[in-house]
């Protein structure tokens, strides 16, 4: 078990700067191999541009080694022994299933190794790409000391992600915690997991745990999954509830203390202190930008809590240097944000195209059973946004292939103008995250609601959810009164 001693929260290796260094000069010097600085580094090199990849970790990254992709092996576990469970429903012996937690960490890392290749230093290496492993710190505008190099470039793209943020509560140099960064190298059960923090993180390790025998609660000083549809997370709540997690939201962990064998928590809630006791923690309270070794201000690069300040074209205060993925303020923290903004850098730094990140247009979903899945504006921004609009909406429970499947929790739920132009879709409900991708293709493309009504879902399939919400903007149709003027004419004539 990894679980992390107060007060060290992550193990950031910092290179001491020195004059050494063996000169290295390129067209683009990339810092961070996660999701984004990879794409950046992969496609540069294809386009024959000279290209540095410094990581100081782990190439891969976070989404790798402790994110999407070990996230979602833990979930899928889950699921499993989650079938197990609710057999019955299909006339199939349920049982209690048993989890054998040294082969489900197992299954985790088998999932990390399998995909690792696709980020391996052989492969970048193989594409032509100079990979350093050490820290990169800026020594001017131009010059960057990493590993044994000091590497300069004509561009520099800054891809260092983030790491868990832990709040300071007393108490907590007194016991060991998990972050997302030691969970998964976890092969213990869990007795009574506590977890701090119900946005995606807290909320996805929250149902895997409890599926896979472990008692969880979840603790949030505002409101679970905050930025999405309350409509959409009100349904998520219930089913987490249903099995059995004890989630608490607006409450505040004052202090935190070790007793014999276990965690105590003081809690403040609307009705008093309480506290809750539980065999270990976990924090999923947010994520900070990784950007404290990189000497910034070395480089006239801006910097605040939220990360590197960038424009829309992912540009820093340093003209010649870009910070994409989790490390840029402001955009989304999603794997597939990241290698969308390596695009639009690569689009701008390769050809000069005047490529721009707009936030809106990029998917997320909680991976959670049911999914919620959103694209564009919720329904809430839309209206903040000053717009008119149309709410469409089409339940699971109307949709054959989700009740064929016992799966009928949730809705298509699709924002627009009057006018039909599609502001934004949420989806709650199993699939959710496949569902959305027909919704991110019609808001940047920014189709009509008609695109949607026009194209032929197949049956019996989810998908048929989607156009029957978007049919719903025709609801009115049939009792307009020109238009059945219109047919009993039509009728008259034969
Ligand atoms: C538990 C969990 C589950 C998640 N699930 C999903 C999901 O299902 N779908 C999804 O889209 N997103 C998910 N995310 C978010 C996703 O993991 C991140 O948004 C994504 O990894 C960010 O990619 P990145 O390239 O910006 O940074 P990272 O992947 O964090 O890569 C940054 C790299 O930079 C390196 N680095 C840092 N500082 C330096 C330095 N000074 N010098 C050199 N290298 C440095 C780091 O070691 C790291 O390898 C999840 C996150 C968590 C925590
Ligand atoms: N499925 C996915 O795509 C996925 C999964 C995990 C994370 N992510 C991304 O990573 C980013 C971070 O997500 P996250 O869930 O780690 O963080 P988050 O910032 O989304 O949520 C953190 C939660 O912790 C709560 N919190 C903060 N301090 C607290 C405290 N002291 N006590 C109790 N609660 C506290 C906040 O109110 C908030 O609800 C997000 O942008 C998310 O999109 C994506």
């Amino acid at each position: 078990m990894a679980e992390t001693t107060s007060p060290s929260l992550t193990t950031q290796r910092t290179s001491a700067p020195t004059l050494a260094g063996e000169p290295l000069s390129a067209d683009i010097c990339v810092i961070g191999g996660g999701a984004g600085g990879l794409h950046v580094a992969a496609t540069a090199a294809a386009f024959g541009r000279k290209v540095v990849l410094v990581e100081k970790h782990r190439v891969g990254g976070e989404g790798l080694n402790a994110g999407s992709i070990p996230s979602k092996a833990l979930l899928a576990a889950a699921r499993r022994a989650r079938a197990f469970e609710t057999a019955s429903d299909f006339g199939i012996a349920s049982i209690d299933p048993k989890t054998d937690h040294r082969v489900v960490q197992h299954y985790v890392r088998r999932v990390i190794s399998a995909t690792a290749p696709n980020s391996s230093v052989e492969r970048f290496t193989g594409l032509g790409v100079h990979v350093i492993l050490g820290a990169a710190r800026f020594l001017d505008k131009r010059t960057v000391l990493a590993g044994d190099y000091r590497v300069t470039a004509r561009r520099f793209v800054i891809a260092t992600g983030s790491s868990p943020s832990v709040p300071d509560v007393p108490g907590l140099e007194t016991v060991s915690y998990f972050t997302s960064d030691t969970i998964f190298d976890n092969d213990r059960k869990l007795p009574h997991l506590v977890i701090l923090g119900a946005g995606p993180t807290g909320l996805e390790l929250a149902q895997a745990h409890a599926r896979l025998g472990s008692r969880v609660t979840v603790l949030d000083t505002g409101r679970a999954l905050s930025k999405e549809d309350p409509e959409a997370v009100a349904i998520a709540l219930k089913a987490l509830r249903a099995e059995g997690i004890d989630l608490r939201e607006g409450v505040t962990v004052e202090r935190i203390e070790r007793l014999a064998g276990l965690v105590r928590l003081h809690v403040t809630t609307e009705n008093g202190t309480v506290t809750v006791d539980g065999s270990h923690l976990l924090f999923a309270t947010g994520r900070t930008p990784n950007v404290s070794d990189l000497n910034l201000e070395a480089a006239g690069i801006k910097y605040g809590p939220e990360g590197i300040v960038v424009n829309r074209g992912l540009r820093t205060s340093n003209s010649r240097i870009y910070a994409i993925g989790d490390v840029a303020a402001g955009g989304p923290r999603d794997t597939h944000a990241s290698t969308w903004h390596a695009e639009i850098v690569l689009r701008r730094a390769l050809f000069w195209l005047p490529a721009k990140a707009e936030p809106t247009l990029v998917p997320r979903v909680t991976f959670t059973e049911p999914e919620i899945a959103h694209v564009g504006l919720t329904e809430q921004e839309a209206r903040a946004a000053g717009h008119k609009i149309n709410v469409l909406r089409w339940p699971f429970v109307e949709n054959d292939r989700a009740e064929a499947e016992r799966e009928t929790a949730g809705h298509v739920k699709v924002v627009t103008t009057p006018r039909g132009r599609v502001l934004g879709a949420t989806i709650v409900g199993a699939e959710a995250g496949e569902l959305i991708h027909l919704w991110s293709l019609v808001v940047s493309q920014r189709l009509d609601i008609k695109a949607v009504a026009g194209a032929v879902a197949p049956y019996p399939t989810r998908s048929e959810a989607s156009r029957r919400a978007a049919y719903r903007a025709y609801a009115s149709t049939p009792s307009n009164p020109a238009l059945r003027k219109l047919i009993d004419f039509l009728a008259r004539l034969g």
